[in-house]
């Protein structure tokens, strides 16, 4: 598995590069940016390590650098003020992804390549790769409310001290201020959240409002994401590397599912190394449904804006 990271050099890419070579699964890891120097010096610091860590092989270099690769994750992007939402980002970042997709266009890209966003807005730049790119839809992933789930599992767990892998809850919809969090099936290491020593409606509520407010947090304090997004892109990169077919929720084209379609967004989707293999549909509180369509609806209405206007 050949992996390219399209902004390598930045802070997110930087980060799934060391991510990914820890995991040891990857054969090649590929960090692609426009900033020469900086690309080159993130490679060269990979690989100093490369001895204590892996043997993988790891390159710095333009956008040629993806055409053999089995993945092209793309992190390029600006990164959104403070004040700013995710989706203010989008008439910011659109010139900037359409001119990285020209060059991928213009080197080329394997057949069976999945193309992996996560620049923001991620949900919207999914499917604008979606309609740039010549792939089938489902080889093209966003990181969707990856890094939302892992925020709101870890913080939860820290709360109510338990392991963090074994709190299971996860967040759907938008990567964005209507993301929803979706406790009606949550457990803790198989045992119901609701029951679980010290959780209250309160505690719940307020895990839930710092995990929307999360990156805008980070980026105050340390000018963006970087170790839980890298750890994130990495978890679904080795699903798809591994064929895992693991149900995590990335962004993907819908067609019905929870009654959404014509939009990327996240809902419980198959994940292996053909991408997006399949949505899973499960009941949900009404209200939780309500706001997952509310969602896609606040996508939808972007879309329209941005991309079609
Ligand atoms: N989906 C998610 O959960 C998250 C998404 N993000 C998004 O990731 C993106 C990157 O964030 P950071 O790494 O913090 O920014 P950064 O500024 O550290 O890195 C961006 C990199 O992209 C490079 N770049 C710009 N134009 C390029 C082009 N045409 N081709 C190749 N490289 C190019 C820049 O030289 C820079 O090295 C932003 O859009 C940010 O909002 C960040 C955190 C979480
Ligand atoms: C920047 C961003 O999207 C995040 O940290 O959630």
């Amino acid at each position: 598995m050949k992996v390219s990271i399209v902004g390598g050099g930045g802070l997110v890419g930087s980060c799934a590069a060391s991510a990914l070579q820890f995991g040891r699964i990857v054969r090649e890891i590929a960090l692609v940016d426009v900033n020469q120097d900086l690309v080159e010096g993130q490679a060269l610091d990979l690989l100093h390590g490369a001895s204590l860590i892996s043997d993988q092989r790891i390159v710095a270099g333009g956008p040629e650098l993806s055409k053999d690769a089995d993945i092209v994750c793309i992190t390029a992007g600006l990164r959104r003020k403070p004040e700013e939402s995710r989706l203010d980002l989008i008439n910011r970042n659109v010139a900037l992804f359409r001119s990285l997709l020209g060059d991928l266009k213009k080197v080329g890209y394997k057949k069976d390549a999945i193309v992996f966003v996560v620049s923001n807005p991620v949900d919207v730049l999914t499917y604008l790769a979606m309609q740039e790119l010549d792939l089938p839809a489902q080889q093209i992933i966003g990181l969707g409310t990856v890094l939302d789930t892992t925020r709101l599992r870890s913080m939860l767990a820290q709360r109510i001290d338990a392991p963090p892998s074994q709190v299971d809850v996860t967040i759907y919809g938008e990567h964005g201020d209507s993301m929803v969090a979706i406790w009606s099936n949550a457990q803790v290491a198989g045992l119901p959240l609701e029951k679980y020593p010290g959780v209250t409606p309160a505690l719940i509520a307020e895990v839930e409002k710092k995990t929307r407010g999360s990156g805008a947090e980070v980026i105050k304090k340390k000018g963006g994401a970087g170790f839980a997004v890298g750890a994130s892109i990495a978890d679904v990169i080795h699903a798809i590397a591994l064929d895992q077919r693991r149900i995590m929720p990335v962004s993907s084209l819908q067609s019905g599912a929870y009654g959404l379609s014509d939009v990327s967004i996240s809902v419980p989707t198959v994940v292996g190394r053909k991408g997006a293999m399949s949505h899973i549909e499960i009941e949900l509180w009404p209200k939780e449904l309500t706001a997952l369509q509310r969602s896609g609806q606040v996508l939808r209405e972007t879309i329209d804006k941005v991309l079609k206007g």
